[in-house]
């Protein structure tokens, strides 16, 4: 599934008008269907909440009575997505803005109207104002009789509804909403009333996930065509409830061929896309040697727990071997803990500390292994800036890099170094983002998805923004935006595994943005499983994630 500017909207929008010859009125017709569809559900899942006065019944089995007796051969059926058995409990009121998306709006209000369910028309701005296809739309609910008031003008009182649906701005909005907008966005927040919106919840950027103030918060979005970049974004993926994409129309095949470059990471998009074999199948003659073997450098003795989390994670997710590489000094401590784990001692400090001299030793270690991990648990040591400046020159092999090895990079200009034949992945939190693009962590949670895009393509390096909703971009310009995970994941050395799990699919032979992509997925699945078996998510440690594997 894509994931779209309101830019790119646009342009996908005029593109269908223009090439495939569907005028505008027409999508919007599909916009207010699908709107008035998702309303009905809503009103059918929702069974008596909003329909007091309803005698409860199965809607389809009204219609199968009303409409046919299942004893013949000829039947007839209504359109079921169209058709409210409650409906005469339900009364709506629509919010409607000045452009398109007060168009849908008014178009889902048609639909609504005749299954039965009671409409009332909120206008923001005196109807004249409308223009276009909304023109259409607001003469289109005029002759139907729909009974419409103007905010401002007229007496509202949104106590007397049963749910709002929000079409007063969509991917048109600019900044902050105004005036009557404003007003009604409030009102409609300190409701109670279920709110569906059009498109976007109105006061959300679209494409950041910014709210303004005030900001619609919605039980549900149904958004039109392609989903919206803002809408998986915090706090907009939480302004906007539950987020229904349906298709308006538009092809699919517009996005691709327009350049669209940002995904949903869905199984579907996982192996059509990026290739990745998700059942991930072992060769029948397959060894140890076949699956490739990690070489990580974690760990001091106050943080050997980060390096062991990493290293067992790797194992876990099926690499052949995993050597870690480690402060002398951690040796007694660890020796044992993770039996098939493969120690090697590369000195460091009286105090367990890395030091700069290990380079060339890790460096011959790299020799033999098809990925180094470095970061987990390494604290930061003098000269630890030349230290990693000589993996990332004198390495053969992927790197996957984390933690305190990130904030060594903030500190030094890394692109002045040598490029690499081989991958670099980068998997910093907000902190450590915040940190590598001299921002504040706020001005990185405000666009993850745009702020990950241009750091990955400037410094060429693949991007793990973790995080809720976790973002992969390529040094090739592509994001993927994560779908799996659990709140209670947000536990010390949830990373750690992450990074662990990353360089073991590398060692497999995935290339970065596979690895990437699918280490962030499983990891993602991992803690949704460590949750189930807690008895509370809040109990989930690191280590559980990885047994969830
Ligand atoms: N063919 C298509 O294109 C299709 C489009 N579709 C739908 O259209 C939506 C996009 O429609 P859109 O571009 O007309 O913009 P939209 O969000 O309705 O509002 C813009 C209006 O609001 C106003 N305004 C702006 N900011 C404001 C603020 N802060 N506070 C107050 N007012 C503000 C601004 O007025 P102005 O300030 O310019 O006078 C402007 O007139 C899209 O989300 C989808 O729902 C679908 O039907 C599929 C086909
Ligand atoms: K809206």
């Amino acid at each position: 599934m894509y994931l779209v500017t309101a830019e790119q909207m646009r342009q996908l929008d005029s593109e269908t008008i223009q090439q495939l010859g569907i005028p505008a009125i027409a999508l919007m017709e599909n916009a207010g269907r699908v709107i008035a569809e998702e309303i009905i559900a809503l009103c059918r899942e929702r069974g008596g909440a909003g329909c007091r006065n309803a005698a409860k019944g199965n809607d389809a089995g009204l219609k199968e009575a009303a409409l046919g007796d299942p004893g013949k051969a000829f039947k007839v059926s209504a359109d079921h997505a169209l058709t409210l058995a409650s409906a005469a409990a339900e009364r709506w009121f629509i919010l409607v803005g000045k452009g398109n998306n007060g168009g849908d709006g008014l178009a889902a209000a048609r639909y609504l109207r005749e299954t039965g369910i009671a409409v009332t028309l909120v206008y923001a701005v005196p109807p004249e104002s409308l223009s276009g296809e909304a023109a259409l739309q607001r003469d289109a609910a005029a002759a139907m009789g729909l009974p419409a008031v103007v905010y401002g003008r007229d007496r509202l009182d949104l106590a007397e509804c049963s749910g709002i649906l929000d079409a007063l701005l969509g991917t048109g909005g600019a900044g902050a909403p105004r005036g009557a907008y404003a007003e009604l966005i409030a009102a409609a927040n300190s409701s109670g009333k279920v709110i569906v919106s059009a498109d976007i919840p109105s006061g959300l950027n679209a494409d950041t996930g910014e709210t303004h103030e005030p900001c619609i918060h919605a039980s549900v979005t149904v958004c039109l065509a392609f989903l919206k970049r803002g809408l998986l974004q915090y706090p907009g993926a939480g302004a906007a409830g539950h987020v229904k994409v349906r298709a308006i129309g538009i092809p699919t095949a517009l996005a691709l061929n327009s350049g669209v470059q940002t995904h949903l990471l869905t199984p579907e998009v996982l192996h059509a896309h990026l290739g990745v074999d998700l059942a991930r199948r072992r060769s029948p003659e397959g060894h140890k040697g076949t699956y490739g073997h990690v070489l990580l450098a974690a760990g001091t003795l106050r943080m050997s727990g980060a390096g062991l989390l990493a290293a067992r994670a790797a194992l876990r997710t099926g690499c052949g071997l995993v050597t870690w590489a480690l402060p002398k000094k951690l040796l007694p401590s660890v020796i044992g803990v993770v039996p098939e784990l493969m120690l090697a001692d590369v000195g460091g400090s009286e105090e367990g500390n890395w030091e700069a001299e290990t380079a060339p030793e890790l460096l011959k270690l790299s020799e033999e292994r098809d990925v180094i991990a470095v970061g987990p648990g390494l604290g930061r040591f003098p000269g630890d800036t030349d230290w990693l400046r000589s993996l990332w020159e004198g390495s053969d092999c992927p790197l996957v890099i984390d933690a305190d090895a990130l904030n060594i990079l903030a500190d030094s200009d890394y692109k002045s170094w040598a490029r690499r034949r081989h991958s670099v992945i980068l998997t910093p939190h907000p902190g450590e983002m915040a940190r590598l693009a001299n921002l504040t962590t706020a001005e990185v949670q405000r666009d993850r998805i745009g702020l990950a895009m241009d750091y990955a393509k400037e410094h060429g390096v693949t991007l793990v923004l973790k995080g809720a909703h976790t973002v992969i971009a390529t040094p090739e310009g592509q994001a993927y935006v994560n779908t799996t995970g659990h709140p209670g994941m947000g536990t010390g050395g949830a990373g750690d595994v992450l990074t662990g799990m990353i360089s073991s699919l590398l060692a497999q032979g995935l290339h970065a943005t596979q690895a990437a992509a699918f280490g962030v997925y499983l990891h993602g699945l991992a803690g949704e499983g460590a949750a189930r078996q807690r008895n509370n998510p809040a109990a989930i440690i690191a280590g559980d994630i990885i047994e969830a594997l």
